[in-house]
């Protein structure tokens, strides 16, 4: 639209056009995922941990004792331990962590496989905490026309501590708009035929490269606590049905292949069996030969490449085990990028 600065400040009613020029008419697809800190100084890390970890969505509890917790011994201790862990996974090349170059390449690789599709498409990436956020990607499309938008969190699993409170942000950056753009939201793919495939055919591939045969063959997700899942969080359920379909596709038995949850934070129970506590176990249990999988992560990241790769590779060799491998997520590879596509395209569905 265009402004017609002649009918501006005019007495009586005001032309349509007489306002200032706004884009419209494009359809934004906007992928986030959770977020990363800016850089593994002290301060970086308490900014990002500060603004993660006070989401009620991530942390529920609003005791005081929680409240000492934090801030005198979280936000003190935790970013100089995990600015550690970061810095010895960090992108240095580019100066940023994995997560935010993957998810960045995801963007670029989607909106390059959808050149042809329908030329009013733009797509964008965020993050829910730390940088570029979801707000300013929201915005990136606004200025470029788009008043429909496409949201969609790389989660394949839903939980209220990641889905949901992404979501938060987006609606929370809408109403700061006046015309706001018309928002979908795309549905968590945890049973998605194409995701299902693309995980295992991406776990068959990087089998088929290794110098040995996994005795066992852990899933792990990312765990949630135990209170979330009694109060009716669905990410269980979803990542029990992620792993059913997968050894189905796999022609694995349940020893074979088996569901784990990783990333436990603080003294409360989170979902079991534990991924450490497995580990540890079949290594001293005598098997020599493990791999794990992290289906629930859409890219790799700080929980992926140090808490499973090295962390876990180092338990189960110290309990006796021989042989260990980290699957890779399935990033911005041929069969990630074919997930993404798919659950975008048929999300856009009626609106190109
Ligand atoms: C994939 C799903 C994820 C769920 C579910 C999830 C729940 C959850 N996480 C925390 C606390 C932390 N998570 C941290 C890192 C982190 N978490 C996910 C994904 C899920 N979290 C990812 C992808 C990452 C890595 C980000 C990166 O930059 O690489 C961290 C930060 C690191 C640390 O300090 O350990 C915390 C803290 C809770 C409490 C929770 C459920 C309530
Ligand atoms: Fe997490
Ligand atoms: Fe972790």
């Amino acid at each position: 639209m265009n402004n017609d600065a002649s009918s501006a400040g005019g007495t009586g009613s005001p032309r349509p056009n007489s306002h200032p020029p706004i884009k419209s008419g494009r359809v934004g697809v906007l992928i986030a995922n959770l977020g990363t800190p800016d850089a593994t100084d002290f301060w970086s890390m308490r900014r990002y941990l500060k603004e993660f970890l006070s989401d009620k969505r991530v942390i529920e509890d609003n005791s005081l004792t929680w409240k000492l917790v934090f801030n005198g011994i979280i936000l003190t201790f935790r970013p100089r331990a995990k600015g550690r862990d970061y810095a010895s996974i960090w992108n240095r090349e580019r100066n940023e962590s994995q997560l935010k170059t993957i998810t960045r390449s995801q963007s670029e690789k989607l909106a390059a496989s959808l050149v042809g599709v329908d030329d009013r498409i733009d797509v964008a990436w965020g993050m829910r905490y730390g940088n570029p956020s979801v707000g300013s990607a929201i915005d990136e499309l606004v200025a470029k026309g788009c008043d429909r938008l496409l949201f969609v969190p790389l989660y394949p699993q839903y939980a209220a501590a990641t889905s949901a409170t992404a979501c938060d942000a987006a609606f929370r950056h809408l109403m700061t708009m006046r015309w706001q753009p018309t928002l979908r939201v795309a549905p968590p793919y945890y049973d998605d035929p194409v995701y299902i495939d693309a995980v295992a055919t991406s776990l068959r591939d990087a089998l088929g490269t290794l110098s040995f045969k996994p005795d066992v063959i852990l899933a792990s997700f990312h765990g949630i606590p135990q209170d979330y899942f009694d109060k009716g969080d669905p990410y269980y359920c979803q990542c029990a049905k992620t792993v059913r379909l997968l050894r189905a596709a796999l022609g694995l038995d349940e020893a074979q292949f088996r569901l784990t949850f990783q990333s436990r934070f603080g003294p409360a129970e989170w979902l079991q069996p534990y991924t450490d506590k497995t580990v540890e176990a079949l290594a001293k249990s005598g098997v020599k030969n493990l791999a794990i999988v992290t289906p629930g992560f859409s890219a790799d990241c700080l929980e992926t490449l140090e808490e499973i790769a090295v962390e876990n590779g180092d338990i189960f060799k110290r309990n006796g085990g021989d042989n260990f491998a980290a699957i890779p997520c399935l990033n911005d590879s041929d069969q990630g990028m074919r997930v993404i596509r798919e659950v975008v395209l048929r999300e856009l569905k009626g609106w190109v």
